[in-house]
């Protein structure tokens, strides 16, 4: 057929195809810029995205949490309360009778529906979380007017030490930025609360004498992550020494168990044990042991209401001083340090399937070769006492594994 004889329908299709191609070709560079803003947007501003705050029925929700319902009890603000450690902080002061509002950014550096799964636990015993960041400015002053808390349990943060390369911007937000904007609404306060707060035993860094002790210099970290948790320390003395307000830091060693974080160790080992995929095992120099003084949840829970029980009363209102405050630090470790290939054979045990090992040399990627931890002042200052070893603590962060990932047909999203 010669085209040319029907020069009009031959235009309509080339005004067809050119509109399909110009759509086409939109949707390509929405698409583009769609994915370009998905993941490259700064860290610290996808984490401010709140959920709306604020209202009569709203304000009654956190009031109802933070009641106190035992005498002398504590209204506890627990940031970071869908995370690992907060869930079960949050927890145990609500079955005592204390009050406890939770604060959280949901944020994805983990699997988020683990901390929703965390934060359904949490409302079944009457802990109301709060969606929203500790750079929230305004969100933690409303919640100081609706509730004049009298402890604050500081565990919002970006953990993990070898992620701190990937999106070093996040620890800053979190762990530096967060924690002054959380201490500069605690200091306005009129009656200011005392704060205990999550240092980490990473700031002993390349230390290499052990055990690790609180008088021990701690000015060599290795990552990024430790480094923020140092100025987190340090930040703590500006506030007390300035403002009054009494500070505690806790640094933990190596928590895990039940409802623990995917991106550890203990946590990923166990799913790709079961998974048959091989799992990479660090070892020193000249095949020198890797080894971690790994504390069980429990044994942490309770270093972390021993510090709250013994927290004194921050000294100063509306950010003025009235006199000094305490300023604490504490190792909350197990103090008998695990080599990971030990902690490899006792997981094979109790899961009963052989892991493929691939040892390789500790990468430069921020970890430590070992941590070990004297207790003897959170000993003796809080009655701090571990008494879960790393193989009955498996055994029970196993039992909640498989129980978790079983029942609910989840699947273990662990990195
Ligand atoms: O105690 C602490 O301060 C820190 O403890 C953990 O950090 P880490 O001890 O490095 O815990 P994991 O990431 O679970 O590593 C445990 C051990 O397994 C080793 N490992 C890790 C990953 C891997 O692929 N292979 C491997 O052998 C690490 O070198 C380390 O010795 C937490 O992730 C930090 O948030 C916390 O602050």
């Amino acid at each position: 057929m010669d085209k040319s004889a029907y020069p009009y329908h031959g235009g309509r299709l080339r005004w067809h195809s050119s509109l399909a191609k110009l759509t086409f070709w939109s949707f390509v560079f929405i698409g583009i810029i769609f994915i370009f803003f998905r993941f490259h947007s700064d860290p610290s501003r996808r984490s401010l995205r709140t959920s709306s705050w604020g209202g009569p029925a709203w304000e009654k929700k956190v009031q109802t949490s933070a009641r106190i319902r035992s005498r002398n009890g504590f209204s506890v603000l627990v940031t970071g309360a869908a995370g690992f450690v907060g869930t079960h902080v949050s927890a145990a002061l609500k079955r005592r009778g204390d009050g406890v509002l939770g604060l959280d950014n949901f944020n994805d550096y983990y699997d988020p529906t683990l901390k929703r799964a965390r934060q359904e636990l949490l409302e079944r015993s009457g802990v109301f979380i709060v969606e929203g960041d500790i750079n929230d400015a305004a969100l933690l002053k409303k919640l100081f007017q609706v509730v004049p808390f009298t402890h604050v349990m500081h565990l919002a943060a970006q953990a993990g030490v070898r992620y701190a390369m990937q999106n070093p911007s996040s620890y800053v937000h979190s762990n530096v930025a967060g924690f002054v904007s959380l201490l500069e609404v605690c200091k306005e306060a009129t009656s200011q609360p005392a704060i205990v707060w999550a240092s980490s035993s990473s700031v002993y860094g390349l230390n290499t004498k052990v055990p690790f002790s609180e008088k021990d210099k701690t000015d060599q970290p290795a990552s990024l992550y430790a480094a923020t948790k140092k100025a987190g320390e340090e930040i703590a003395h500006t506030y007390n020494h300035i403002y009054g307000l009494s500070l505690t830091g806790l640094r933990f060693f190596t928590v895990y168990g039940p409802w623990g974080r995917p991106d550890m160790a203990y946590f990923f080992f166990t799913k790709d044990i079961l998974n048959g995929k091989s799992i990479p095992i660090f070892e020193g120099e000249n095949h020198g042991t890797v080894a971690r003084d790994f504390t069980y949840i429990d044994d942490i829970v309770k270093g972390c209401l021993g510090a709250l029980d013994t927290a004194q009363k921050s000294t100063g209102s509306g950010g003025k001083k009235k006199g000094p405050a305490q300023l604490r630090v504490f190792n909350l470790g197990n103090t008998s340090p695990v080599p990971v290939t030990n902690l490899v054979t006792i997981l094979e045990r109790i899961l009963k399937v052989k892991a493929k090992r691939n040892v390789m040399k500790l990468p430069r990627n921020g970890d430590v070769q070992f941590t070990h931890a004297n207790i003897s002042l959170a000993h003796r200052e809080l009655g701090y006492k571990p008494t879960t070893d790393l193989q009955a603590g498996l055994k029970k962060f196993v039992r909640w594994y498989l129980n978790y990932y079983s029942a609910a047909g989840k699947k273990a999203d662990a990195r």
